[in-house]
């Protein structure tokens, strides 16, 4: 009888262990809004992860027309049904339903839930901060919450402070590439940044790298741009890129986490990505051309423009390429056309969509942390908002 007091003594500390463990591994529920190209490799991604060793279940999908909710008891695990499932699927989509859904299980169940936006929708943005509050987590690599009005960027951040619940969004800028972690720990970690300065945009990117090269003279301008298109690198209206509203709101995310990082920050107060000053590519007789393909078309025309820069900088050993800077000792966040010599990394070590991201500090002095490589496309964009999700567990 003595005999069962050591074997209790053994069996109640296993137990407490187990179901510490139990409660610390209970899988995170993950919801997907947005199954396009980055959407749809996420998924792929996620459910590649072999079901017993995942630390996720994927629970719920959303198109912009309609939603498959599962619950946790039969979660989506098969990553070559779930498109014809989601096709099949009656329910609308509706996002306040799915709010109240997820809601119900982080109230009344006690679970773990992340919502993944991979839209570039405004309005699935604007739920970020009933989500936070509900204690849902978001990961998205979506810019519009982070780089539109203050406001919704502020009830995010107080959202998030309030309840505890997490959002991450490295996939924002430089897509999978480290820029936003690394960026976090150079400031928690009490350095200071003096300068980032970066091409920022996968689209920018391969038009300069094509049109403006060491060698002289080069393609017309028109015609890089219209190989960008053909090649899917462009949005379906090139001018969305040529405007540099893209990199704008790279910027305007970095600089409010700057800004956030510092009580002393010199750096202005961006209402939204339109406070940068940004300077745009797109003819002025073009500014209003509505139709991508009509922009094309007349492209040419403004071909000579293009070429006189070109060799402008040619004349002075320099390339020309599309740069974002961040610079907190002069206050200032810019996008435009600049002139880089031969010499330097921007000038000849990229390629294809790369990005590049240098970061002065003053630890990283004189000698900058950079950071390169492809900064487009949905293996390498989905890889970062995975990289985040995994974060959460
Ligand atoms: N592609 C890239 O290289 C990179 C992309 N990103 C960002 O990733 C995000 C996704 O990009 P990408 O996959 O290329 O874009 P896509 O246009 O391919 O996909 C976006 C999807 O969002 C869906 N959607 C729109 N509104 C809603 C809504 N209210 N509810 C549910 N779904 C909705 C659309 O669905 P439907 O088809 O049903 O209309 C569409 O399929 C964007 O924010 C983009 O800026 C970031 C870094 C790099
Ligand atoms: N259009 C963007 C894609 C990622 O944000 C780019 O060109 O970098
Ligand atoms: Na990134």
């Amino acid at each position: 009888m003595f005999t069962l007091t050591p074997q209790l003594r053994l069996v109640r500390p296993t137990h407490r262990l187990l179901s510490t463990m139990t409660v610390s591994q209970k899988p995170l529920l993950v919801a997907v809004v947005g199954v396009g190209l980055v959407g749809s490799e996420f998924i792929q991604q996620l459910l590649s992860i072999p079901t017993h060793s995942s630390p996720f279940k994927l629970i719920s999908l959303s198109s912009s027309s309609r939603t498959l909710f599962t619950g946790r008891e039969t979660p989506i695990d098969s990553a070559t049904s779930w498109k014809s499932k989601l096709a099949g699927s009656s329910s609308p989509a509706d996002l306040a339903d799915l709010t109240n859904k997820l809601l119900g299980l982080v109230k009344n169940e006690q679970e773990r839930v992340a919502i993944v936006d991979n839209t570039s929708s405004e309005n699935v943005a604007g739920m970020y901060p009933s989500w936070l509050q509900a204690g849902i987590h978001v990961v998205t690599p979506n810019k519009k919450a982070f780089s539109g009005d203050r406001s919704l960027y502020e009830e995010i951040l107080a959202a998030s402070r309030s309840s505890g619940a997490k959002f991450l969004n490295e996939a924002t800028v430089g897509a999978g590439l480290p820029v936003i972690a690394p960026l976090k720990e150079i400031l928690a970690t009490g350095d200071r940044v003096i300068k980032i300065e970066g091409v920022f945009s996968g689209t920018m990117s391969y038009i300069f790298n094509e049109f403006s090269t060491a060698k002289s003279g080069g393609p017309s301008f028109s015609s890089v741009v219209s190989v960008a298109r053909d090649k899917g690198y462009t949005e379906p209206h090139p001018a969305d890129d040529l405007n540099g509203y893209d990199v704008a709101r790279k910027l305007t995310i970095l600089s409010r986490q700057i800004s956030a990082a510092s009580v002393s920050s010199t750096l202005p107060e961006l209402q939204s990505f339109l406070s940068v000053q940004t300077q745009s590519l797109i003819p002025s007789p073009l500014e209003s051309t509505s139709s991508g393909d009509e922009f094309i078309q007349k492209l040419p025309e403004h071909d000579a423009h293009f070429s006189a820069t070109r060799e402008a900088a040619a004349k002075e050993n320099s390339v020309l390429r599309y740069v974002g800077v961040i610079d907190t000792q002069q206050g200032v966040v810019k996008a435009g056309l600049e002139k880089y010599p031969l010499s330097h990394p921007f000038a000849t070590s990229l390629g294809g969509s790369d990005n590049i991201i240098m970061f002065h500090t003053e630890r990283y002095s004189p000698r900058p942390l950079i950071i390169q490589g492809a900064g487009a496309g949905a293996a390498v964009t989905a890889m970062g908002v995975l990289g985040d999700l995994l974060k959460l567990v």
